[in-house]
C-alpha cells in the first residue's frame, strides 16, 4: 500500500517572517489531527532550508518534513552557486524535487542531468521528487504519452532499481500555475501509463513508485485527483503558499 504524500513547493517565495507564520499556521493546523498514514512536506527556497527545518523540529510532527527545490548533479568541488545533495541532508531535507519543468525550460535541464541529480539525491538518502510532463502544444498533438515516456526511460535507463525509493511527480506543464488542471481521468490515465512503463522494466518498482500529481491543485479539486488508484499525492505550487489552502489539500 503507497502512503498518499502531499509536498508543497513554495517556488522563490517566502521571507522569514511569513515563512515562520506559515510552518507555526500549518503546524498548529496538523496537530488538531491528520488523516492516518499519510506523509507531508514543504520544499523552500535553499536559503531558508535552516529556518524552516528548525521551526519544523520544534512541530515535532513525524509526519511533517522539508525538502528542497533542486540540488547539484556534482558531488562537491568548484562548482560556484551549486548546493550538494550532502549539504542539502545536512539541512534537514527528507525530500528533493529534481527536474522541475520551470528548471528544464529556464535552465535548460535535460532528462541525463535530472537522473544524475536523482542519484546524488538518493545516495545521500533522501527521496528525489522527479517531475515529468508535456507541454500543451505537445498534448494538443496528441505526443503527451510519447513524450513523458521518453522523460521516464531515461530515469529507469539510470536509476533501474533505485527507482522504487523515489517519487515521481507528473506535472503537465500546460497546468502549471495556469488555473487550467488535468481532470482527475486525464491525470490518472498518464499515472496508470507511467505506472505500465514502470512495470515493463519492474513490476516490483512499479507498484512501489508513490507518484505524484501537480498542476493547479487547489482544496477543492484535490479531493477528487487524490481518489484516483494511481494518484498517490499532489505536488502543490501556488496554492501551498496559502497555509489553509495547504492544510485543506492536505486533508484532502
Ligand atoms: O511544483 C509545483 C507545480 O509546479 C505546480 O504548481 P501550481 O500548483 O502553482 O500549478
Amino acid at each position: 500500500m503507497r502512503p498518499l504524500i502531499v509536498i508543497g513547493n513554495w517556488k522563490m517565495n517566502g521571507s522569514l517572517a511569513s515563512n515562520a507564520s506559515w510552518i507555526k499556521t500549518v503546524c498548529r493546523g496538523m496537530e488538531q489531527g491528520m488523516p492516518a498514514g499519510r506523509q507531508y512536506s514543504v520544499c523552500v527556497p535553499a536559503p531558508y532550508l535552516s529556518q524552516c527545518h528548525g521551526l519544523i523540529q520544534e512541530c515535532s510532527l513525524a509526519f511533517m518534513s522539508l525538502g528542497a527545490q533542486d540540488v547539484s548533479a556534482y558531488t562537491a568541488g568548484a562548482y560556484t552557486g551549486e548546493i550538494s545533495a550532502a549539504m542539502l541532508k545536512e539541512l534537514g531535507c527528507t525530500y528533493v524535487i529534481v527536474g522541475h519543468s520551470e528548471r528544464r525550460q529556464f535552465h535548460h535541464e535535460s532528462d541525463g542531468l535530472v537522473a544524475e541529480k536523482a542519484l546524488q539525491v538518493l545516495d545521500n538518502g533522501m527521496t528525489p521528487v522527479i517531475c515529468v510532463g508535456e507541454s500543451a502544444d505537445e498534448r494538443n498533438s496528441g505526443r503527451e504519452i510519447e513524450v513523458v515516456r521518453g522523460q521516464i526511460s531515461k530515469q529507469v535507463a539510470v536509476l533501474q532499481d533505485r527507482l522504487a525509493d523515489c517519487l515521481i511527480a507528473y506535472e503537465p506543464v500546460w497546468a502549471i500555475g495556469t488555473g487550467k488542471f488535468a481532470s482527475a481521468q486525464v491525470a490518472q490515465d498518464m499515472h496508470r501509463a507511467i505506472r505500465l512503463q514502470l512495470a515493463e522494466f519492474d513490476e516490483d518498482v512499479a507498484s512501489h513508485v508513490g507518484i505524484l500529481y501537480g498542476g493547479s491543485v487547489k482544496p477543492d479539486n484535490a479531493v477528487e485527483l487524490f481518489a484516483m488508484p494511481d494518484i498517490d499525492g499532489g505536488l502543490i505550487g501556488g496554492a501551498s503558499l496559502n497555509p489553509q489552502d495547504f492544510l485543506a489539500i492536505c486533508q484532502a
